[in-house]
């Protein structure tokens, strides 16, 4: 219908996402939607699967972001790029318009406050009338402290052009009370409305509010609901996810229906957690097993050279243009997962998957391939028996463990502040130190090969036992960045604990880094401390210890590892 529409990126992706996901008539609903947008519109956009039914359905939604060419499209007469006439005769698409054109001006309270734009697409069974969106905006920051500002223009500017009428005064006060009841620290960083569904509700996405804070925020602003349920939901969730955002629906009272968007660091290939979380959802019913595998499988990326008959033909015209150090690719990533809670109604589960066209560095990507490989982690290293006689050799001998912060060992990796590292250790087993060595000394050709690295004569193997209970961490640190530790090649730590597993954090973060300096937030490898597993890495690299939660503080339910180094011999 309209020259370079998003049904270019949409034909673009839909081979490579499975139809347990998206079906055919799915697709070919969600095109109906797309042939009416310009792919200038976004390079961020995705779908909403609903986890718990067969059905392989999806919403569609895109974001326009203020520094792109899709805030343009939304409102700047200017640009070349416009929405398409078909749209604009219709109120809600007139009002996105108008809205995007004071977004547009330059001096404007929207320009200045306002960073992208979030269009939500129903997509029903049968679509057959232009496609009207839900509307939200992701405003700066707004905390407690700036409500009495904020409620201004969101109200009188950004929620009344949208919904093209003002916003009932009795919504407002009850908005602006929201807003002044944030916890400290806490920030909206969503505003939307419901424009497709006809609702008055104003839905309000809450982030950075700690998940103990969240019953008491949503009784201060009058929400009904079972306390004590919504409690142990976030006290499940808290376990798997590494953030939860809130969202709340705002109307003259506090919708009952509670959104609870989970976040996870990274992709399933490099935070084995999304595994676990999907697991807990499948237990509670919330996903379909073949939606869960679907999602696990979700991560990807595509290349022009992997599609070059389906490659968008505006895009195959700029990459001609850009040349070859950068490369554009469509990244397809799980976004978060929001849980849905409402008293006396079932869970729902929904998972929001994204794809994001973007231009990459060559380089970086090169770099990043390699540090992927760069540590290992076996799962049942020793036999199950000889890990449980491991684990109870540890707990006996308990008092012969020693603080390690004060161990002079420590002072040689160069930071000698006093809490840089809290935890215990045992440095004399000799038997079981045997036992670990042999075992380590014959699998390492085969991890020295998996790691990719030239194999190197081995001087000896160094091993310890240490402790990690509640509170405990170990900072940003390498491990042969001094003289006396420099002949270190590998960092080996071996993990066990009791089962179910008595504590909770204690993760591994390995960095794509030997300094400090220039650690890269997108390439850190997460280790979880999987009872009777192994992970190998090269000692060089920065990598911390998060800090263990053992709520018991009972030294048999820490996290223990047998941990040390493959020394190089010179
Ligand atoms: O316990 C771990 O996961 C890593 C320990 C470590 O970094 C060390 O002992 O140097
Ligand atoms: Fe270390």
């Amino acid at each position: 219908m309209i020259k370079n529409s998003l049904n270019d990126y949409i034909n673009l992706i839909r081979p490579t996402i499975s139809t347990d996901i998206i079906d055919e008539n799915n697709w070919q609903n969600i095109s109906k939607v797309a042939q009416y947008l310009p792919s200038a519109l976004t390079t961020f956009f995705g779908f909403e699967s609903r986890l718990g039914t067969p059905k392989a359905h999806c919403d569609f939604l895109l974001c326009a972001d203020a520094t792109e060419t899709g805030k343009k499209v939304l409102g700047d007469k200017e640009y070349s790029i416009q929405l398409s006439e078909n749209l604009l005769i219709h109120p809600v698409w007139k009002n996105v318009n108008i809205f995007g054109q004071l977004w547009n001006d330059k001096g404007s309270i929207l320009s200045e406050k306002i960073n992208n734009i979030w269009l939500e697409f129903d997509i029903d069974e049968t679509l057959d009338n232009i496609p009207i969106p839900s509307c939200f905006f992701a405003p700066q920051a707004i905390y407690a402290n700036q409500a009495d500002e904020a409620i201004k223009w969101v109200c009188d500017t950004a929620l009344n052009l949208l919904r093209g009428k003002s916003i009932n005064p009795e919504i407002q006060a009850k908005l602006l009370t929201c807003l002044q009841s944030l916890p400290s620290g806490a920030y909206v960083f969503q505003i939307g409305l419901m424009l497709a569904r006809e609702s008055d509700f104003i839905r309000v996405c809450i982030r950075d509010i700690s998940h103990t804070k969240v019953i008491e925020f949503l009784q201060k602003i009058g929400w009904i609901g079972s306390v004590n349920e919504l409690k142990s939901l976030l006290n499940d969730l808290a376990q798997y996810c590494d953030r939860i955002d809130l969202d709340i629906d705002i109307g003259s009272e506090i919708a009952p229906k509670i959104g609870l968007e989970c976040y996870l660091e990274r992709q399933p290939s490099l935070n084995p957690k999304w595994q676990l979380f999907l697991e807990y959802l499948l237990e509670k019913g919330l996903v379909i097993p073949e939606k869960k595998d679907a999602l696990l499988n979700y991560t990807g990326y595509i290349r022009e050279k992997d599609y070059p008959e389906l490659w968008p033909k505006n895009l195959s015209k700029l990459s001609s243009l850009i040349g070859s150090q950068y490369q554009r690719i469509f990244f397809k990533s799980l976004h978060h997962i929001k849980v849905v809670y409402q008293e006396n109604k079932c869970l729902e589960a929904k998972a929001y998957l994204a794809v994001m066209n973007t231009l990459i560095d060559q380089q970086r990507i090169q770099k990043s391939k390699e540090f992927k490989n760069n540590s290992i982690q076996i799962n049942n290293f020793l036999s199950e028996q000889e890990n449980k006689q491991l684990l109870n050799f540890i707990i006996r001998n308990k008092n012969q463990f020693q603080s390690a912060t004060l161990h002079e060992d420590y002072q040689n990796l160069g930071r000698k502040e006093e809490n840089y590292r809290l935890s215990s250790v045992l440095f004399d087993f000799p038997e079981w130190e045997t036992i670990m060595r042999d075992r380590i000394s014959s699998i390492l050709p085969d991890v020295i090969d998996k790691l990719g690295i030239p194999p190197f004569p081995v001087a000896h193997i160094e091993a310890q036992i240490t402790a990690h209970n509640d509170h405990n961490y170990f900072k940003l640190h390498n491990d042969n960045g001094t003289l006396e530790s420099s002949g270190r090649v590998l960092t080996f730590v071996y993990y066990l604990c009791q089962e179910p597993q008595p504590f909770t954090g204690g993760e591994l973060k390995i960095y794509n880094s030997t300094s400090p300096e220039n650690l890269k937030p997108d390439s850190i490898k997460t280790i979880e401390p999987i009872n009777n597993s192994i992970v190998f890495f090269l000692s060089q690299y920065m990598h911390e210890v998060r800090p263990v939660n053992c709520p018991s503080q009972d030294f048999a339910h820490s996290r223990f590892t047998v941990n040390g180094w493959i020394w190089r011999k010179n």
